[in-house]
This record gives C-alpha cells, sequence and structure tokens, in this order.
C-alpha cells in the first residue's frame, strides 16, 4: 500500500495576513492576570470528575497559591458541579478578593440555572460561550453568521437583565463580570469574531474601563503554530474598538504540544490573562499549564503576580491526586527528575557552577547562573539532594559533589578520581543507582573515617596517642633557623605513639622533618609498612554535614580538620616493579596511589589518622571491596 498523502486528507491553517506584526519583537515584562480553570475545564476531562470533597481540596489549593480568578464549575452540567458552588458560597469559604467564575452555555434555561448557583457569592464572573468556526456553525448549530451573532447577542441581553437581578441588595448584592468565549475562536474567520464580540459588547452595555468585559479567545483545539496564535490575537486587539473597556483572555490547548508558547506570544501578541490549569490537565492533551508559564515568568526575574509555587509538591500531591493522573517525572518544574543530573559532564558542571556561584555571592552577586539548572531548586521547595545522583553515566565531579554535601569534605581533585572509581565500580558490581547514603557509607568505610552517624570503621591500625617533640642535631631546629633567618631550615620532629594494630596497641616511634614523615618512619620500623607522601592537603570543615559537630572529646568551639594523604608503596619489591614497568614499557609508569582521610579538632593528629587510613589502604588493597560491603550491608 502506497504511504497515505496527508496533503489531501488534511488543510494547513489559514496564515494572518498581518504584515506590520509587532509581538515578535516585544518582550514580556510584567505577569498576567492568571485563571484557574482546573475546576471547570480540567474537570470535564477526567475520567471520573472529581467528587465534592475532592473539588473543595483542588479550590482550596487554588486560593492558597493565590489565585484571585477560579472557575469553579459549570454548574448547570450536574448536581455535583450546582452543589460544590453552594457549598463554597454558603459555607464562606471563598475570599472576600477572589471571584469565582462559572461557565455556561448560550442556553436560557441553563444561564438561569447558572446564576442560581451563584445567589450570594460576593465576585462572581458569568462567562458564557457559543462555539462561532464554520465547521460548528454548519455541522453543530445549522447556523449562519448572522445566526450565531443573535444567539450570543440575545443571551448576553440575557445575562445582563439576571445580573441586574442577583447584583440587588435582596438578592444576594453579587458583584458580576462578564466574559464572552467565541468557542473555536482559532479556526473561526477573524473579521468576523471581532464582528461578533463588538455586538456582544454593545450588547452587554456595562463595559467600561473599571468594569471591563472579558473576550476570552480559545485556541479550543491546537490547530497551528504559537506564532499563528500570537497573530490571531494581536489582530484581535488591533481591530476591536474601545480596547480599554476589554481584557483580552487566552485559553490555549495543547494539541501541537505549544499551548505554553502559543499562550507566551500571545502576551506578546496584547493578551492580559490567562486561562489554564495547573500542570496542564484538560481536554485532551491538556489546558496550557499554568505552573509552566508561570516559573517561566519566574526565572526570568518576574514575580508572577499573586501565584506562590515555592512549595511544589504540595501543588503535585493535591492536583495528581484530585485528578488522579500522575505527573510525569520530566515535567517541567515540577517532576520528580526535572533537577537531577545523572550524567559525569552535568554533575561536573553543576558542582563548579555551585562553587563559582557561592564566590560570586561573597562579592554581593546573587544571581543565579548554574549550568544546567535554569531555577534554583529551593525556590521550588525542592532539597539540592535531587540534583545530582550517581549510576554508572556519572563522573568525579558528581561523586565529589554529593561527598561534600553530605559530609562537608573537599577532595583534592585526584581523590576524587580514585574515590569515584571505587564508586564507578561498585555501581557495576551492584548495577543499580548509588543514593547519597551509599556513597556516604562508602565513603567513610573505604577511608576508615569513624563518624557517630555512619558508626565505625576504623582499619587496622587506629592512632590512641602520640607526642610530636623536636629532635634535631645540636644547632638545627631553632637555632640554625635563627642562624639563616628562618626560613629554609629543615626541623627534625621525632614520633612517639601508640598505635593498635589490628586491636592491639603497640609504642612505636620514628623520626622525620615532620610528624608526618615522622609517622611514616615509625610505620616502617615498627610493622615493615614502607610508603612515601605523593600528595597532602587539608581544610576546616565549615560546613554542615555529618563532621561538623564536634567529634566526641572536641570543644564545641573548635572547628574540625580534614587532613587527605596520598601514599605509594615504597617497599623494595613495589619499587623494583615500577622501574622495570617503566623500563619494558618504554616510558615512565606512575605507580598506584592509596588515600587516606584523618578527621579531627587538631590538625596534626588529622594529618596522623590520614597517613594510618592511607597505610591501611595500602596494606590490604582492599578499597572497592569494603566500599561493596558497606553498600550491600545497608
Ligand atoms: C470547549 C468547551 O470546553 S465548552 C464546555 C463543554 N463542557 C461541557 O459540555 C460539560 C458540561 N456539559 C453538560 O453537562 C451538558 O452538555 C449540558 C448539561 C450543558 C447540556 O446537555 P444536553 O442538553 O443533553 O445537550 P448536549 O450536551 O447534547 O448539547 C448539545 C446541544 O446543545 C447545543 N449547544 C452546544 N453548545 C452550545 C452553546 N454554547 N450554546 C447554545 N447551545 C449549545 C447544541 O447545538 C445541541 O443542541 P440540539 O440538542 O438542539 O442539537
Ligand atoms: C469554554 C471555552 C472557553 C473552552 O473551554 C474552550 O474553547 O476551550
Ligand atoms: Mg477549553
Amino acid at each position: 500500500m502506497p504511504p497515505m498523502n496527508p496533503g489531501t486528507k488534511y488543510a494547513p491553517y489559514e496564515p494572518v495576513n498581518l504584515p506590520n506584526r509587532q509581538w515578535p519583537s516585544k518582550v514580556q515584562r510584567t505577569a498576567p492576570i492568571w485563571t484557574s480553570v482546573d475546576l471547570r475545564d480540567g474537570n470535564q476531562a477526567l475520567i471520573n470528575p472529581m467528587s465534592q470533597q475532592q473539588k473543595l481540596r483542588f479550590f482550596q489549593l487554588l486560593v492558597h497559591v493565590g489565585f484571585k480568578e477560579i472557575e469553579v464549575a459549570f454548574p448547570s452540567s450536574s448536581d455535583t458541579d450546582f452543589g460544590f458552588v453552594r457549598t463554597i458560597i454558603e459555607q464562606k469559604m471563598i475570599p472576600d478578593d477572589v471571584w469565582i467564575q462559572v461557565l455556561t452555555p448560550a442556553r436560557e434555561e441553563l444561564i438561569r440555572r447558572t446564576f442560581e448557583s451563584v445567589k450570594g457569592a460576593k465576585n462572581v464572573i458569568m462567562h458564557m460561550y457559543n462555539a462561532t468556526s464554520p465547521l460548528f456553525r454548519n455541522v453543530v448549530f445549522g447556523n449562519s453568521q448572522e445566526q450565531t451573532i443573535d444567539l450570543a447577542v440575545q443571551h448576553t441581553k440575557l445575562v445582563t437583565k439576571l445580573m441586574d437581578e442577583y447584583s440587588k441588595p435582596e438578592n444576594g448584592g453579587t458583584n458580576f463580570r462578564y466574559e464572552y468565549s467565541p468557542e473555536t475562536y482559532t479556526q473561526t474567520e477573524l473579521d468576523f469574531a471581532v464582528r461578533l464580540c463588538e455586538q456582544v459588547r454593545v450588547a452587554y452595555g456595562k463595559a467600561s474601563s473599571t468594569n471591563k468585559i472579558i473576550f476570552n479567545l480559545p485556541a479550543t483545539v491546537e490547530i497551528g503554530p504559537p506564532n499563528h496564535y500570537a497573530d490571531q490575537i494581536e489582530y484581535f486587539c488591533n481591530n476591536i474598538t474601545k480596547r480599554e473597556e476589554i481584557t483580552v483572555s487566552l485559553h490555549p490547548h495543547n494539541d501541537r504540544g505549544c499551548a505554553v508558547a502559543a499562550a507566551e506570544m500571545g502576551l506578546l501578541a496584547g493578551g492580559d490573562r490567562i486561562e489554564g490549569c495547573l500542570l496542564g490537565n484538560g481536554e485532551r492533551t491538556g489546558n496550557v499549564d499554568i505552573v509552566t508559564l508561570a516559573l517561566n515568568q519566574f526565572c526570568q526575574g518576574i514575580q508572577p503576580g499573586p501565584l506562590d509555587l515555592s512549595d511544589i509538591q504540595s501543588v503535585v500531591d493535591v492536583v495528581s491526586n484530585c485528578n488522579d493522573i500522575p505527573v510525569h517525572p520530566r515535567h517541567p518544574y515540577a517532576g520528580e527528575l526535572v533537577f537531577t543530573a545523572f550524567s559525569g559532564s552535568h554533575q561536573d558542571a553543576i558542582k563548579k557552577g555551585f562553587h563559582a556561584q557561592a564566590q560570586r555571592k561573597e562579592k554581593g552577586d546573587h544571581v543565579w547562573s548554574i549550568p544546567y539548572l535554569p531555577i534554583d531548586p529551593a525556590d521550588l521547595g525542592a532539597t539540592y539532594e535531587a540534583v545530582i545522583r550517581v549510576n554508572s553515566q556519572s563522573g568525579k565531579g558528581g561523586v565529589a559533589y554529593l561527598v561534600a554535601q553530605s559530609l562537608g569534605l573537599d577532595l583534592p581533585r585526584r581523590m576524587q578520581v580514585a574515590f569515584y572509581q571505587v564508586i564507578q565500580e561498585v555501581a557495576d558490581r551492584t548495577g543499580r543507582e548509588m543514593t547519597t547514603d551509599d556513597i556516604t557509607r562508602a565513603f567513610t568505610q573505604t577511608y576508615h573515617v569513624p563518624s557517630l552517624a555512619l558508626g565505625k570503621n576504623e582499619g587496622s591500625m587506629v592512632l590512641k596517642s602520640f607526642r610530636i617533640t623536636d629532635d634535631a642535631p645540636p644547632g638545627l631546629n631553632g637555632d640554625a633557623a635563627a642562624a639563616n633567618g628562618g626560613t629554609e631550615t629543615p626541623r627534625y620532629v621525632r614520633f612517639n605513639g601508640v598505635v593498635a594494630r589490628n586491636g592491639k596497641p603497640h609504642d612505636i616511634e620514628g623520626r622525620g622533618n615532620g610528624p608526618l614523615s615522622a609517622l611514616l618512619d615509625a610505620l616502617d620500623a615498627a610493622f615493615g609498612i614502607s610508603a612515601n607522601v605523593r600528595e597532602y592537603s587539608e581544610h576546616v570543615i565549615d560546613r554542615p554535614g555529618v563532621f561538623a559537630p564536634a567529634a566526641p572529646g572536641a570543644t564545641k568551639t573548635k572547628a574540625q580538620a580534614a587532613a587527605y594523604v596520598e601514599l605509594v608503596d615504597a617497599s623494595p619489591k613495589a619499587v623494583a616493579e615500577a622501574q622495570s614497568a617503566t623500563t619494558n614499557g618504554g616510558g615512565a609508569v606512575r605507580q598506584e596511589g592509596w588515600w587516606g582521610v584523618g578527621i579531627d579538632v587538631d590538625i596534626t593528629a588529622s594529618t596522623l589518622k590520614a597517613v594510618l587510613s592511607a597505610a591501611c589502604n595500602l596494606e590490604s588493597k582492599t578499597a572497592v571491596e569494603i566500599a561493596t560491603k558497606a553498600v550491600e550491608q545497608k
């Protein structure tokens, strides 16, 4: 069968003749009026429309989020909808500054029923619609253009009359505004739609600059690209008279997946107001998603009016529960995975971005600028925990970021590589994502860092006590330093200490030009562990985390220091092997290094502990096994 030719089946949209269009060079600087239609358009699209209880819960969320206009029902459709409107009015659940909106078709009995439903409410937007496109005129109503205008005009006059009645104090004293929707606006001839709205405005007779009539221009079905919608809105704004008495409202649906873009371009084209649903529920592919729209504005530095989405998880919970539709994990801003980077290069950039941002902040620059994160997750109530997650696609940057976040440790770059290799191996062996908890446990166990929170693994050699004393041949240390200006002099020290080896205490002793080399000398003498230091660094732990509270025995006021040491095996056997590998390989072969970490309030003690931690790993060469066990034993 030959492939179907869509050109014979589907008609393209009709471009708008708008040679001097202005909207493409405009920039949005203010928030529109936001109107939620979750409880009407969203509700009518559900497999099971919401119960009274669910509608109440949803309504409370909408009020809490800050909506001042809420389409609460299609009251003539069912007892549930009618009853819901009565409940929120009679139980005084509508804040004084909130306008409820109710939708009715242009049918007399349904309009009357709709007015009955809102009796006694303080502020009501009465919303009437009829479809206006040729397809609907011909197929659904069998109406000409003039008959369609007549339908809208006659029923608008009825609306005006009923508004007069229901606004009398004895009938409830309601304040009314009128909204009219030429349903299927985007498929209607534009000049006809404008002519129709002009006549509706005249029939309404109450529009003024302080009581604007709302013309809601729906993309009932999204049939063209977003620039087409914008052209249609700009055309309407240019051609309707008394623009100052009109609120132009946008009501995009998402059939082509472009509702957010259509709304944004429609605002540039002159729209004042948006009707949409939280997280994009609604007929077929949904109404425009107000969460996305509002947060798109927020991260352009625009306060999205009264809307407060700083607790996005509550929004997700209520919306998905009431609609009984889950939120996609990649839904903009709200999905579970939208702040998460698994891949190594993204993690590396994010980690560097956070570091640079902290430095800029110290200089008073607070502007958010982090690679791959268009918005600060904290602004939506999300934790940074979600930002970086580690699996087999992750790199050293991500692992180091999690260690820094959970333990407050800034690993030296080459140690990041070493620990990353351990974690990669563990991820491959276990075949699953490494959680922050997994990585934290693996780290503390691999480097033998005892922690109150994470239990003990002190390794096979534990420092119990120590003393460092000057041990210079006569004339060196202080004397020689004084003699040559106090700068270049080697300083000889003696280490005396007790190290428990596999639980058994040993008095050990050594000499060197500093505490670190003196301890290495002692380890060689006592246990035959011969090693050289390749890298050493230290820092104060100044971030909240597992090690921020003082360790047992530490004074509360003194911060802990972290020391990192990399040792290489200096035994004659290892040195000979390295030499022969270099000779046979034709180039310098870098010997494997073994890292250790020490944490203590005393900087010398943290250094000595780091040496012992590295020495344990050098001796046992089982870092990956230890880490795997730590993860699996959880
Ligand atoms: C794009 C939108 O979202 S529009 C909103 C749509 N939402 C809903 O329809 C949800 C609630 N609706 C309902 O509960 C029902 O449809 C009701 C109660 C409004 C009406 O029910 P029914 O009287 O059984 O009519 P039904 O739903 O079949 O509507 C079709 C009739 O209404 C007419 N009609 C449709 N839209 C309109 C309108 N906007 N104004 C006037 N008449 C209309 C049709 O021409 C048709 O008339 P006919 O029976 O003489 O041929
Ligand atoms: C009732 C109207 C505004 C509507 O929901 C639509 O056209 O999509
Ligand atoms: Mg709609």
